[in-house]
């Protein structure tokens, strides 16, 4: 994680500074996720059931899995046809919950901290990380929040004026103001539960990590911000995760050889990532207004994201469930 942290924190440096970069070139993270990391974590989705248990998969989990990406993700597909700005909405508050489940586990389960010892706490902390990235960049980056939210709309014939209220002043001031409430309370009562205090370095990881987040999506504007966290925020912790549950990764971690350790995730990842990119061309083809330029294409691919993230957002809860990230001493 420590190479994470200080990538995040060489970005917010010179924006912090007021610097300014070219919009195209703010695309690029995201783009990149396409083929390393971003697209490629939930790629292994069809293995994570059966590997969460140490057990080979079976023609039943596959099928189970396809399944499950097939009804979910066709069904959120035609709710983006007929209702775009509402799937939009449902889109943040699924990424929500989804990036701070994953947050959630990374603590829990990865970093082995011992503040979060109550079901409330964890939801509290779930409800943090994920506002990180999805409301973070609201309160500044409004401009380009718009942005994005009609890139994805836009793709359906259909503008996001009823959004508007969302991007007012007023709203986005009491919206900051509660969520820095909450992320004050959420860790101040981490504190007062965390066996070593001030000095608990669980708890200092959860409180550095909010910190870094905060002033990173405050800082960078959204398209790169939530760009450089999807790859290498979010995608890297659940990728971590799924070589430490695999044997051949394990092993190969142990040697010390992250290479082959990733090596491994990428050939499990590679069909469906190349499967999931032959459904993005058929999307050009699909949506009422084909995309014509690179953010144009980004928002197409976000649609595709988010049908992808439904049934992801299931197979990452069940192995939640298998490992016990919910469940409290
Ligand atoms: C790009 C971008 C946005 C939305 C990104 C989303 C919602 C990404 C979801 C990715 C998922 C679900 C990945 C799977 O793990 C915002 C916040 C509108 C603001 C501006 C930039
Ligand atoms: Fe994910």
């Amino acid at each position: 994680m420590r190479p994470v942290w200080v990538l995040h924190a060489l970005v917010v440096l010179p924006f912090a500074l007021g610097l300014e970069v070219p919009l195209v070139v703010q695309y690029v993270p995201l783009a990149v996720s396409a083929l390393l990391l971003g697209l490629p974590h939930g790629a292994v989705d069809h293995l994570a059931p059966t590997r969460v248990r140490g057990e080979a998969p079976t023609l039943r989990s596959l099928a189970g899995v396809g399944v499950l990406y097939g009804v979910l993700g066709g069904a959120y597909l035609a709710a983006w046809f007929l209702a775009p700005v509402a799937s939009f909405g449902f889109f943040i508050a699924m990424t929500w919950a989804h990036w701070g489940q994953g947050d959630v586990h990374a603590l829990v389960a990865l970093e082995g901290v011992e503040h979060l010892r109550t079901t409330g706490q964890r939801v509290a902390t779930l409800v943090v990380r994920g506002g990180l990235p999805m409301l973070v960049p609201l309160l500044l980056g409004v401009d380009q929040y718009r942005e994005v939210a009609t890139l994805l709309v836009g793709r359906f014939g259909v503008e996001a004026a009823a959004l508007d209220p969302l991007f007012r002043v007023e709203t986005r001031l009491a919206l900051g103001v509660g969520f820095a409430l909450l992320t004050v309370a959420t860790l101040a009562v981490g504190l007062a539960r965390a066996p070593g205090g001030l000095a608990d370095a669980g708890w200092r990881r959860d409180a550095g990590e909010t910190t870094l987040l905060w002033a990173f999506f405050l800082a960078v504007p959204p398209i790169l911000a939530v760009g450089v966290y999807f790859c290498l925020w979010h995608a890297v912790r659940h990728v971590a995760r799924l070589v430490t549950l695999d044997s051949d990764g394990e092993r190969a971690l142990r040697r010390g050889d992250a290479v082959a350790a990733l090596a491994g995730f990428y050939r499990d990842a590679a069909p469906l990532t190349l499967v999931s990119l032959a459904f993005l061309a058929g999307f050009y083809w699909l949506v009422p207004v084909r995309p014509g330029t690179l953010p144009e294409t980004v928002g197409l691919y976000l649609v595709l994201i988010a049908v992808l993230t439904l049934p992801h957002v299931v197979v990452v809860s069940l192995m939640d469930r298998v490992e016990g990230v919910w469940r409290v001493a």
